[in-house]
């Protein structure tokens, strides 16, 4: 089922994932076959649908077991990460599934009450997009079916749609399409498979409906039946919708513990999108899938806002035509977004579209007269609800990107805090010590040619006072000083680093030669040292380094 040559080209951790998607499959034993293709649809539908609608939508009355746990998760991460490279696979399968996710398809799933034969618990497919006449309902995946399925095997998945016709099964979404007598589309018979085509036109949130064929296998339960035959525009022919009782095979009963009660269109649509919300916050991308995944979200966003095709004329007329329907879509959107701390890129990119949307919008209502009056109130009505959201994260982004600068500040002010008054560690030592680190370390660091004429030589103890060797390299010096810091060091019976005595000897251009003196603490412990004209001048020469570091003059 999975193509061994695409694994071996993915990213390793993908192939993994699929691989262990791959090797729990096969322990519940699903291998595609003819037969086993419904299984599998099973198997997909029970792990992606039913966690969703919090009931059991399986259909697959014969089947004595479940989708394991783990698969479950498997599949489910699968299709968090839309990855769909391998035809026929349980991949497509899901990809068949997500379009029932997918605003832009035109169709999604709400739960459905109306049949004794399911227990009052289905599903069934409603319009997301107003179909016209004669639109075909293309991504509505009809495969045709190998001869070998016994009809009787599996009533629910199979139809025979009419004489000379495979059978076909119903995989995907449209294993959720309800028998009607009087349906809104039909079957349209193509060489590989077959679609619905729409015979008149179904507004949002109407029910998609067709008439499986001559024969079917249960007690039709339709609108049109329930009204009566004396209501019925449709003319019954012999034969037609019901079979003996005998012959009625009733389905697997569906857990439902949840009482649904009979809800209107638009708050089953409402709904709907809530659920298409709840699918993407449901799992946590792994690690190893989450940039695919992002990118595949990335994709599915971008395509769900309609904007990045060439043809945006085309476009505009559908968005004039479907705008409360994009109104609609840009709210699901929103929920998907706001809800979507997962990756911050996908969300700017978000926006930056629907940035797109806007100008699309503007460009629109320029020129008005292509619009219906309501249109044009609800394209400002909607370019305006963008604007404000973009604004918004606008806001957001600001704020971070103000705290993050603060965050430098303060990281850079720290930074120098260091670098002149030294660490927590160096700072515990006696002020005459950090000071005269603080000298020495700036002074070593900051030696070069400029500096010359001012700091002539540090040293350590008062035995080392010396003139300044004018042909010494800073390399030298700093080497120099270093041993002889070392050696002080050395010393010291703690181990700890100490420092005696510091006399700087400070060059001025334009002033004698001054000697600060500071004085190690004396043995007795008494802190001294630094007297308060040595400590003046000290700082004097700290803040000419801190404020010129490479200043002479
Ligand atoms: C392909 S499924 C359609 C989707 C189904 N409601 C679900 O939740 O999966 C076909 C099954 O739906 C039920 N069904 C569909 N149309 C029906 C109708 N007009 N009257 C009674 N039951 C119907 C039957 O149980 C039938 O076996």
């Amino acid at each position: 089922m999975f193509n061994s040559r695409s694994l071996h080209s993915m990213n390793p951790n993908v192939r993994q994932v699929k691989e262990t998607a791959k090797r729990q499959l096969h322990n519940v034993k699903i291998g595609i076959n003819d037969l086993k293709i419904l299984h599998l649809d099973d198997y997909i539908r029970e792990a992606l649908l039913d966690p969703i609608y919090g009931f059991s939508t399986s259909k697959w009355f014969l089947r004595k077991d479940s989708v394991p746990d783990n698969c479950k998760e498997e599949i489910t991460k699968l299709v968090k990460a839309h990855i769909f490279e391998e035809d026929g696979s349980v991949i497509r399968k899901v990809e068949n599934y997500m379009q029932l996710f997918d605003v832009k398809s035109g169709f999604t799933a709400a739960p459905c009450h109306q049949f004794s034969t399911e227990q009052h618990v289905g599903l069934k497919l409603i319009a997301t997009k107003k179909w016209e006449k004669d639109e075909i309902l293309n991504s509505h995946n009809f495969n045709v079916l190998f001869d070998t399925i016994p009809l009787h095997l599996n009533e629910y998945s199979v139809s025979k749609p009419s004489v000379g016709q495979k059978e076909h099964i119903w995989l995907g979404p449209s294993s959720i399409v309800n028998h009607s007598c009087e349906p809104n589309t039909v079957y349209e018979h193509y060489e590989k498979k077959t679609l619905l085509k729409v015979i008149k036109p179904i507004e949002i949130g109407e029910e998609i409906t067709v008439n499986y064929s001559r024969k079917y296998f249960f007690k039709c339960e339709c609108d049109t039946c329930k009204k009566g035959p004396e209501e019925s525009t449709v003319k019954r022919k012999r034969g037609d919708s019901t079979i003996s009782s005998k012959n009625l095979i009733m389905r697997k009963t569906r857990a439902s513990n949840t009482r649904w009660s009979q809800e209107d269109s638009d708050k089953e649509l409402a709904k709907t999108y809530a659920l298409y919300q709840k699918m993407f916050d449901s799992v946590d991308y792994p690690p190893e899938l989450k940039e695919s995944a992002e990118s595949a979200e990335h994709c599915f966003t971008q395509r769900f806002l309609m904007i990045e095709t060439p043809q945006m004329d085309q476009h505009l007329r559908t968005f004039a035509k479907e705008t409360k329907d994009m109104v609609h879509r840009v709210q699901v959107s929103r929920n998907l977004l706001s809800k979507d701390k997962l990756n911050e890129n996908l969300t700017i990119s978000c926006w930056k579209n629907a940035e797109k949307l806007i100008q699309i919008g503007t460009a629109f209502m320029s020129s008005p007269e292509k619009l219906e009056a309501n249109d044009v109130d609800d394209l400002k009505s909607m370019a305006k609800f963008i604007e404000d959201l973009i604004k918004h994260q606008e806001s957001l982004k600001e704020i971070r990107n103000r705290k993050l600068e603060e965050e430098e500040l303060i990281r850079r002010k720290e930074e120098v805090r260091e670098h002149f008054l030294g660490t927590e560690e160096t700072q515990k030592n006696s002020p005459q010590d950090r000071v005269a680190n603080l000298v020495m370390q700036r002074a070593i660091s900051q030696l070069s040619p400029q500096l010359r004429p001012i700091i002539t030589r540090i040293f350590d103890g008062p035995t080392q006072q010396t003139a300044v060797s004018n042909g010494e390299t800073s390399r030298k010096r700093k080497s120099s000083n270093r041993r002889k810091r070392t050696a002080k060091r050395e010393k010291s019976p703690t181990g700890t680093p100490e420092i005696s005595d510091v006399f700087l000897r400070i060059h001025y251009t334009n002033r004698p030669i001054q000697t600060l003196h500071v004085k190690k603490i004396g043995d007795d412990g008494q802190q001294n040292g630094l007297n308060s004209q040595n400590q003046q001048k000290l700082e004097e020469v700290v803040n000419f380094f801190l404020m010129n570091p490479t200043v002479t003059q």
